[in-house]
């Protein structure tokens, strides 16, 4: 497989011949189920704390857009909730579907929104990179948001509106001045569950942060996500659109979710 996808020769059904992390015992994403949910009463309230300096660039990889901020000290930093010590802000993504019914990677009680939000965070108390945090059980925390279809969200906006310049596979654009604070909503509720990348290598690193409550994006901004292209140029023929990037739910196997509310 040359370059793993979302297609059916690259795609998720597929990504463990080169990766077998892929049938690992802590892979996400998960199903939800809300009654199995333990309310845990030590979990701390999360604690966000981004500065707007800190967002540089927004980069087409090829699977998605990232945005992707200065990670060189403690400036943009999430606390709280399950962890211990402080995980400094990479970067975040999307990933959504060929159509607005579903999109999400994580379900709630097997309910699919049509888009996630991952705001990527890495332990820098405890490593000194973030690749070595990458490989370590307790390196990184993400921190998803569920999108629903609903009113157009401003600061969406504000990424689309860089979408004429990362059209295709490896461009990027500057993107500065950027609070990703700005896309949470207004509940910071949350399940948490030890678990993965959910694209390869499908590291098993993630301590992950689910809230609750999703923010709304448009019909209209949605498809705009869906017209960058996975490809290099627009000049290929087949120049293949965006179309869907999320990797199906995974086995729960020996784990827990916790809530951090009754
Ligand atoms: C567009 C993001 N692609 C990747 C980039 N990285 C992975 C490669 O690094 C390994 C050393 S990452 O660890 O920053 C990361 S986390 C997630 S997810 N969907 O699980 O939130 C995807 C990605
Ligand atoms: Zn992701």
């Amino acid at each position: 497989m040359h370059q793993w996808g979302y297609e059916d020769h690259n795609g998720p059904e597929v990504w463990h011949d080169l990766f077998p992390l892929a049938n690992g015992d802590r892979q996400s994403p998960i199903n939800i189920i809300t009654r199995d949910a333990i309310y845990d009463p030590s979990l701390q309230p999360l604690q966000v704390n981004y500065d707007h300096d800190s967002a540089k660039v927004v980069i087409n990889t090829g699977h998605t857009f990232t945005m992707e901020f200065d990670d060189g000290d403690d400036t943009s930093v999430l606390r709280g909730g399950p962890f211990i010590g402080s995980y400094r802000l990479r970067q975040f993504h999307f990933h959504w579907g060929s159509s607005d019914g579903h999109g999400s990677e994580h379900k709630v009680d097997g309910m699919d929104y049509a888009a996630e939000l991952h705001i990527v965070h890495w332990n820098s108390e405890k490593f000194s990179s973030f690749v070595e945090a990458a490989c370590a059980p307790d390196g990184l925390a993400v921190l998803g948001v569920f999108l629903k279809i609903g009113e157009p969200n401003r600061y969406i906006e504000r990424i689309t509106d860089t979408f004429g310049a990362i059209r295709s596979k490896g461009k990027q654009s500057p993107f500065t001045n950027f609070d990703p604070s700005c896309l949470l909503p207004a509940s910071m509720d949350f399940w948490t569950y030890p678990g993965s990348l959910t694209v390869p290598p499908l590291l098993e690193s993630v301590t992950w942060v689910v809230l609750k409550e999703p923010i709304s994006i448009s019909h209209e901004q949605l498809a705009r996500f869906r017209s960058l292209l996975f490809t290099k140029d627009t000049a290929e023929i087949e120049a293949c659109c965006m179309k869907s990037n999320h990797r199906p739910v995974q086995p729960l196997k020996n784990r827990k979710v916790r809530a951090s509310f009754l």
